[in-house]
């Protein structure tokens, strides 16, 4: 049996993703809310990570706490898992960044690699796939094989919205890694493109 495909369904993030999707939302707004989608999904996704109780002293006493005691890894996939990964470094600074850039070549959809800056030694316990958009999950199923050759044991991925058909896809190909998501479309266009979705989230990222 697959791992689970889990969707945010909050209202307050279903009313940040629709401004998302918006076609007037412009690149720095649109920055922003990747931002407090990706923090959200974050903390859905690391609700399992292994901890210790510990103590803290407040101005008034002593009050329980905890300790996280994995070592995270964020893998944003380029160029569009940027945005993510910064606001996920913002929430959990002593992560590491393993940067995988890959494109879809725009006649084939196939994905290809530009750029791995997985280190020599990969020492994360859980390590974070990001990409806002599941398409045909192609590029999704490329990052996690690239994980798994480094031998990464426990990978979890992390988007913003996916089609059915890439979420089938990967879950054929990794039944093993779980999906946060924000949101399920309808289909694939003949381009690729997610519908309704919200275009090209690297081009509404950077403004290109
Ligand atoms: O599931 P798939 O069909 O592989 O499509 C999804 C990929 O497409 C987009 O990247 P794109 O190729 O546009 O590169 P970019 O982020 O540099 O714009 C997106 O960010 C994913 O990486
Ligand atoms: O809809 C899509 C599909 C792939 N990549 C995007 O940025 N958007
Ligand atoms: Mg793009």
């Amino acid at each position: 049996m697959a791992a689970p495909v889990l969707v945010l369904d909050h209202p307050l993030l279903q009313h940040h993703l629709g401004q998302l999707r918006a076609v007037q939302t412009e690149p720095p707004a649109f920055r922003a809310l990747v931002a407090i989608l990706s923090q959200a999904l974050f903390v859905e996704a690391t609700r399992d990570v292994r901890a210790v109780p510990a103590e803290v002293t407040t101005p008034l006493g002593t009050a329980p706490s905890c300790q996280v005691q994995e070592r995270l890894a964020f893998v944003p996939v380029l160029r569009a898992g940027l945005g993510m990964a910064e606001a996920l470094l913002d929430f959990w600074p002593k992560a590491s960044v393993w940067h995988l850039g890959l494109y879809r070549d725009h006649d084939t959809l196939q994905p290809i690699t530009y750029y791995n800056k997985l280190p020599p030694r990969v020492d994360a316990d859980l390590a974070l796939v990001l990409d806002p958009m599941l398409a045909t999950g192609g590029s999704a199923m490329a990052a996690i094989d690239i994980l798994k050759r480094h031998h990464v044991r426990r990978i979890k991925y992390l988007g913003l919205i996916a089609a059915p058909e890439g979420i089938r896809a990967l879950q054929k190909a990794h039944p093993d890694v779980p999906l946060y998501l924000m949101a399920i479309d309808d289909h694939l266009n003949e381009h690729g493109y997610i519908v309704p979705g919200l275009g090209d989230a690297g081009d509404r990222q950077f403004a290109t």
